[in-house]
């Protein structure tokens, strides 16, 4: 220790044997539940809200399941809680003194939301953020994911707060940016790209949804929202484009009905793929 010692170690730089972990410097990392065992965490993101997240998260578990693999979500979107509705889920999630329990979807996909723990679905999350951000990490750290390979993580749209504590406190493995034509104009999707690269989360690809509205009646393509200008983005900011999707009445429908496991497309082959080679 040095004469002059104020015993205030963050403002001194001697690395001397009395020196005290320095105090700024924090791990907000939390632990996962001992009796969860997760392979890969995957995020899915977008700049703003109503792009079709919730269902490109759905489809990205049911899509990795059909593959033979264990998928879960965690519905980190806690104030518009979308996820147990597309998979028609009523039951209410259970616990014991070792932890809570995902719920089950009819196909065997683990899910945890705000919803299934609440006495009415229509109950509104009126939360401050410290709580809402609070409830994300006690999912990842309280809920039992038993054997899960792909963990996907439905955030909330944007750049705030929760986004930031998933980053800070979960160990993702990479996201999944998701977009409409609409956005990509926009700089929003850029500043979710920048976030990602902040927190040195890696970026797996693009999926841009509505991209497009195929007539039944004379096959054509429409780009209702305008062109798109996905490619141009992608190659911008070096990431892939891994799913064009359209717009589908048929995907509302299976979203509303709660059936969107039956919903079948080849749209997700690709990211699936992408996916898979995380694990091997
Ligand atoms: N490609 C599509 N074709 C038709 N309907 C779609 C498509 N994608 C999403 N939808 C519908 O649009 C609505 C919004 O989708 P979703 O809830 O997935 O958006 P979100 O980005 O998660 O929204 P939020 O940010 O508010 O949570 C849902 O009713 C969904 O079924």
């Amino acid at each position: 220790m040095s004469e002059a010692c104020d015993q205030n170690c963050n403002s001194c730089g001697v690395e001397c044997s009395d020196r005290k972990e320095d105090t700024d410097k924090h791990d907000f990392t939390e632990r996962l539940h001992d009796m969860s065992s997760i392979k890969k965490v995957i995020g899915v993101v977008s700049g703003k809200g109503g792009v079709g997240k919730s269902m490109v998260t759905s489809m990205l578990a049911v899509t990795m399941n059909r593959l033979g693999y264990h998928s879960a979500i965690l519905d980190a979107d806690i104030t518009g809680p979308s996820i147990p509705k597309s998979f028609g889920i009523k039951t209410k999630a259970t616990g014991t003194e070792f932890g809570i329990f995902p719920v089950k979807s009819k196909t065997g996909i683990d899910i945890m939301s705000v919803n299934l723990m609440l006495a009415n679905d229509t109950d509104p999350v009126v939360w401050r953020g410290p709580i809402i951000a609070g409830t994300v990490k006690q999912f990842w750290s309280e809920v039992i994911w038993a054997n899960v390979d792909y963990l996907f993580i439905d955030m909330p749209p944007g750049t705030g707060d929760v986004p930031l504590t998933v980053f800070q406190s979960i160990a993702v493995d990479g996201i999944v940016i998701v977009t409409s034509p609409q956005e990509l104009v926009s700089m929003v999707v850029t500043k979710a790209i920048k976030m990602a690269e902040m927190m040195h989360v890696p970026i797996l690809g693009i999926i841009e949804n509505m991209s497009y509205f195929k007539c039944p009646d004379n096959d054509k393509s429409y780009h209702i929202f305008g062109e798109s200008h996905l490619e141009e983005i992608a190659s911008e900011h070096q990431l892939e484009v891994l799913a064009k999707l359209p717009i589908n009445p048929q995907i509302s429908a299976s979203c509303d009905k709660g059936l969107i496991e039956l919903y079948t497309t080849t749209d997700f082959d690709k990211v699936g793929q992408v996916l898979s080679n995380m694990i091997g």
